[in-house]
């Protein structure tokens, strides 16, 4: 297999939107015969595979090399991946999936709301009650890494793969490290996040493998592809204005100065100028062009915009040697 394998989430909270991540990049994932099946294509670039997955194997499989690029947690690649630095290369955050991982006790324990009040207690538990403290979780290296960071040692940790919050109240942990994003779940368990106790702030990512084995024809897709999605990136963040001013040279200089404008087809006197300004700066240009004599300002939003510059691709290909 020379190809390119994507891994991407076949369920849980990521799959939606890397679905409509990819659509919005004009990538079309295809899977013939259903949700069942868990090989897919894409639309169009015949050297890819998809490979449908849970977000935690993706993980997994990128450390192994078994798929070139993938989209996963952070919270994942951390926890999963023993040494994430050389194993795998961050291409983009997604913006969406955005969760914590936090260390959270139950509400009732009034004087502990750091992880120096847990230190203490964690030392007070273990002589009074003559077994450690316990803190269940399926975040096992994070736990670990985080309380050792925190000079604690005086826990156990009791592996939980689901319903972790209720732990504490089962009686089965004094403690918990999970995942949060609306906190309701920890609400309605009794349970509180430790002022200090954010171990990872956690979003969905597009993740490539340095293990796997970058063939010539891998790279080739994964240019291509990182080139519609940094692209679809780059549009998002500019607006194109266009206006008919006197002296548009002039015009483009003074909206590149004040707002970081860009003319990319070059000024001419006597036809529209068109710019590509910051879309936070778009109202503020638009009065520009007017104070410089435009009478009409349209202002649209673009779907792509394509550089010389590959910048998704041309770090990876850096690390991965194309
Ligand atoms: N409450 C949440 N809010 C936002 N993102 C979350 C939340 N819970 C999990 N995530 C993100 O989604 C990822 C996958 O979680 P999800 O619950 O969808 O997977 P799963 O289907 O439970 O997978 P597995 O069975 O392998 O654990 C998490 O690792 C995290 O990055
Ligand atoms: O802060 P909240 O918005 O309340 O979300 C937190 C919950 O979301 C996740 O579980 P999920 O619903 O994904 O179920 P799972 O444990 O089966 O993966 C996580 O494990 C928490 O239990
Ligand atoms: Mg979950």
């Amino acid at each position: 297999m020379t190809g390119l394998i994507i891994a991407i989430p076949s369920k849980g909270r990521l799959q939606d939107n890397t679905h409509a991540f990819f659509a919005r990049a004009g990538l079309s994932v295809r899977q013939p015969g259903g949700a069942r099946n868990y090989r897919g294509r894409l639309a169009g670039f015949d050297g890819v595979e998809i490979a449908f997955l849970s977000a935690s194997e993706i993980a997994r499989e990128l450390a192994a090399g078994t798929a070139h690029l993938g989209v996963t947690g952070l919270d994942l690649v951390h926890e999963t991946i023993a040494k994430p630095d050389t194993a795998v290369h961050i291409v983009t955050p997604l913006g969406f999936g955005h969760a914590n991982v936090v260390v959270a006790a139950p509400a009732s324990w009034i004087d502990v709301n750091t992880m120096a009040d847990l230190a203490d207690v964690a030392s007070a538990f273990r002589a009074r009650h003559g077994r450690r403290m316990r803190v269940a979780t399926k975040y096992v290296a994070l736990t670990r890494g985080f309380f050792a960071a925190h000079g604690i040692a005086d826990y156990r940790i009791v592996e939980s793969a689901g319903a972790t919050e209720g732990a504490p109240a089962a009686g089965t942990a004094e403690l918990i490290v999970d995942i949060t994003s609306t906190g309701s779940t920890l609400t309605a368990n009794d349970l509180k996040v430790l002022d200090d106790g954010v171990i990872l702030k956690s979003e969905a990512h597009l993740v490539a493998s340095l293990a796997a084995t970058w063939s010539p024809e891998a790279l080739a897709s994964a240019r291509a592809i990182l080139d519609r999605i940094a692209a679809e990136e780059r549009a998002r963040g500019v607006r194109e204005i266009r206006a008919l001013v006197a002296a548009p040279e002039f015009t483009a200089r003074s909206a590149a100065e004040q707002y970081g404008c860009v003319a990319p087809f070059g000024t001419q006197v006597g036809q529209p100028l068109l710019l590509h300004c910051p879309a936070e700066h778009a109202a503020d240009c638009a009065s520009l062009l007017r104070e410089h004599g435009a009478p009409h300002v349209s202002v649209t939003t673009l779907d792509y915009v394509f550089g010389t510059a590959n910048p998704l691709y041309d770090p990876l290909s850096a690390k991965v040697g194309g």
